[in-house]
């Protein structure tokens, strides 16, 4: 755990036989959309807004969490659903320690892992030098990423059409892009995986071979986050649900019970 692992708060207790990896405690995440100039940028008007407490005219809040609690254990595969815009995606990046609360604490054990369809490669570069460097950036040592680049290439399915692996990524699909990046990311144990809508860009194979990834990512005692508009997905990749909704955690509970309860909402 980074901090504590006991959070204060209404975060859902600690269950004393499993190792908790993550505890989001009543965390609130807001955006700060500056909207250009508009005047009131003189120092006199600065002034008056921290003496009366209030934003900049030309500064819009989006509250896109807004106290959500809840705590990860060991060995889970948590989904994470709602409709477009309820904060799974904010969420997400507040776990990653990529946004930061506005009110509450995020507890985390290890480095959390971001697997987004937004994941930094390089696009000059060929699918093979992305592998390289994706591995090595991701801690792992310059023999275990020889001995692992055929079966990431082979996993991300990117040459069933041709020799693409030797190719810049700018000339892949966004679909084979994505598949190579969650084909990196999951050939790494890792201590709590994030994985944003990442299985939702494969064919029906590759989502096969990505969901076994997941069950045995987490079978080796890692604790993995879906988000997923896909419910087939979720119900096939996770035990447990968290339902967001206008940024409000709506129910958090097993799968079968949160799914039917989101799609009679629906
Ligand atoms: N960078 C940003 N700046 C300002 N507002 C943002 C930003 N990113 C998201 N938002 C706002 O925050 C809210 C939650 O967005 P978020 O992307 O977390 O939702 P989501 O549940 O992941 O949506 P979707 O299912 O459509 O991907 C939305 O109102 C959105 O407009």
């Amino acid at each position: 755990m980074a901090e504590q692992t006991q959070p204060a708060g209404n975060a859902a207790v600690v269950d004393s036989g499993r190792i908790p990896t993550v505890v989001v405690d009543d965390v609130h995440v807001i955006y700060r959309i500056h909207k250009g100039a508009t005047g009131g940028h003189s120092p006199v008007a600065a002034l008056k807004r921290i003496a009366s407490r209030t934003n900049a005219p030309n500064v819009r809040e989006v509250h896109a969490v807004k106290g959500v609690s809840f705590t990860a254990y060991q060995g889970e595969a948590i989904g994470l659903i709602g409709s477009n815009g309820s904060g799974k995606s904010t969420l997400l990046r507040a776990v990653a320690g990529l946004l930061p609360p506005a009110r509450g604490t995020v507890y985390t054990k290890g480095q959390p892992s971001l697997l987004g369809v937004n994941a930094a490669l390089l696009n000059d570069l060929s699918g093979e030098r992305n592998v390289v460097l994706g591995c090595l950036a991701m801690g792992m040592q310059p023999e275990e990423v020889k001995r692992l680049a055929p079966e990431i290439i082979e996993f991300s399915g990117i040459n069933e059409r041709g020799d693409f692996a030797s190719l810049p990524m700018r000339t892949y699909s966004s679909g084979m892009g994505a598949r190579l990046r969650f084909a990196i990311a999951a050939a790494k144990k890792h201590d709590v995986l994030l994985i944003d809508e990442a299985l939702a860009t494969g064919d029906h194979k590759f989502r096969a071979r990505s969901e076994q990834r997941v069950r045995e990512l987490r079978a080796s005692a890692g604790t993995v986050f879906l988000v997923s508009h896909s419910l087939t997905s979720i119900r096939d990749t996770c035990e447990r649900t968290i339902w967001l909704e206008g940024g409000v955690l709506k129910m958090d509970g097993p799968t079968a019970e949160v799914c039917a309860a989101y799609e009679s909402h629906k």
